[in-house]
């Protein structure tokens, strides 16, 4: 080993280092908590630190095994490094198939190929390189695939991977007509082995930087959704459903086709009282259940407060708005939310404000409106729709 082979090595292990404290201390102090591939990243940082020290074993001790393990190790690490960058994209589900264990079979393969007795190292080499381009090949079919616009961490990390490919297609062509056994430096040190160490030394700062944006991001939209969303059932918050609903009615200017909704639940307190309150919020949820159900597409429903809920209907659809609240209606009453196994006798008042063609649409008067409607529907006998300003018959005592 010469001082040029301990020098490198130690930069590579000092690099892997202090990525991985990097990582964590930024995921720390920012009290991440959406850590999709945190594992994955980790030990694959872990995995390099490892392998480096192992290309020091010369290639005599043990016929050759150390220095194949460490291949395989710098190889699995990288796959690790990049599944995790995968999974910690926007457009990744949280749960990934196991088909992307498939990223780690040319690193196994690899393994298995050195092991076998009497190889010259030039054959070695080209294995090696092989495998780092099928492990990156296989990584970037992911986000390959998808179509449509993709984001921007998206397409840096395509480049990022096609940057990779390009060096391992580079020293692996290099390796075909000029065949290496192995980094000689100074004057011996060819093109593919000077832009491969270039890049992977660079890249993997590159990947923490990309890694770290998209934990944050993904940690920003998780706080997004926190601030957003009504704990109890789900739906958005009377804020969200607010500045949602607002968002919509001025793209729905064009048409002016929309609807509000003002939905109230009959008989609620009834429950809590004789249920105690978790039953209430049990039935509350159970609303709020049916009315994601109702909603279309590019439709907003929230919870008001207490047993209210709001909704925003809107598009082509919207002629039928009384139809539908309707609908809800009726099904609530006929088939009202279970309590310890029995049927509460809940039903829904819905007072319904249109946004009239030609008219400006405006989010508090529309409200005010369902508002005045709904107090109608409760004060006719509750469990009704009512979608006009009419005179009601108050129910006749029971
Ligand atoms: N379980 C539960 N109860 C709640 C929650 N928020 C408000 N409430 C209760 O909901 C009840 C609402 O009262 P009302 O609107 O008079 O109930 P109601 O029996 O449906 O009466 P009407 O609306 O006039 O038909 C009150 O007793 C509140 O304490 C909640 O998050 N969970």
């Amino acid at each position: 080993m010469d001082a040029w082979h301990v020098t490198l090595l130690s930069m590579f292990v000092l690099l892997a280092v202090s990525l991985a404290a990097m990582t964590w201390l930024v995921l720390r102090e920012q009290r991440i908590r959406e850590r999709a591939g945190l594992r994955e990243w980790t030990a694959g940082l872990a995995l390099q630190t490892l392998a480096w020290p192992l290309f020091a074993v010369p290639t005599s001790v043990l016929g050759g095994t150390v220095q194949a393990i460490a291949c395989a190790l710098l190889v699995a690490g990288y796959a690790a490094m990049l599944r995790a960058l995968l999974r910690s994209l926007p457009s990744t589900p949280a749960r990934t198939s196991w088909s992307w264990a498939l990223v780690y079979l040319p690193a196994l393969v690899l393994l298995l190929a050195l092991l076998v007795p009497d190889q010259g190292p030039e054959k070695r080499i080209a294995m090696f390189w092989t495998a780092a381009l099928l492990t990156v090949l296989l990584s970037v079919r992911a986000p390959l695939r998808r179509g449509g616009r993709r984001p921007w961490p998206e397409r840096a990390l395509v480049v990022l991977f096609v940057g990779a490919a390009l060096v391992c297609l580079y020293r692996l062509a290099e390796q075909g007509w000029n065949p290496q056994s192995g980094p000689t430096f100074g004057a011996g040190i060819t093109p593919g082995q000077q832009m491969a160490l270039a890049y992977f030394l660079v890249a993997p700062v590159f990947a923490t930087f990309a890694f770290l944006l998209l934990q944050l991001e993904r940690q920003q939209r998780w706080l997004e959704g926190l601030a957003a969303e009504d704990a109890l059932t789900g739906i958005h918050n009377r804020r969200a459903f607010f500045e949602l609903a607002q968002r919509r009615l001025a793209r729905t200017r064009d048409d002016g086709l929309a609807a509000l909704l003002m939905i109230d639940v009959d008989g609620f307190k009834a429950v809590n009282d004789a249920h105690g309150h978790a039953a209430g919020d049990g039935v509350l949820a159970s609303v709020a259940a049916r009315l994601r159900a109702a909603m279309r597409e590019g439709e907003v429903v929230g919870r008001f407060g207490g047993d209210e809920f709001c909704m925003l209907l809107t598009g082509g659809g919207i002629g039928d708005a009384a139809e539908r609240a309707d609908r809800l209606r009726a099904q609530v009453a006929a088939y009202p939310p279970v309590v310890d196994g029995v049927a509460t006798a809940v039903t829904l008042s819905i007072g319904i404000a249109h946004v009239r063609e030609g008219r400006e649409p405006d989010l508090d008067a529309l409200l005010a409106m369902a508002d005045r409607r709904l107090y109608l529907a409760k004060r006719a006998g509750r469990n009704r729709v009512i979608d006009r300003d009419v005179e009601v018959a108050l129910p006749a005592p029971a």
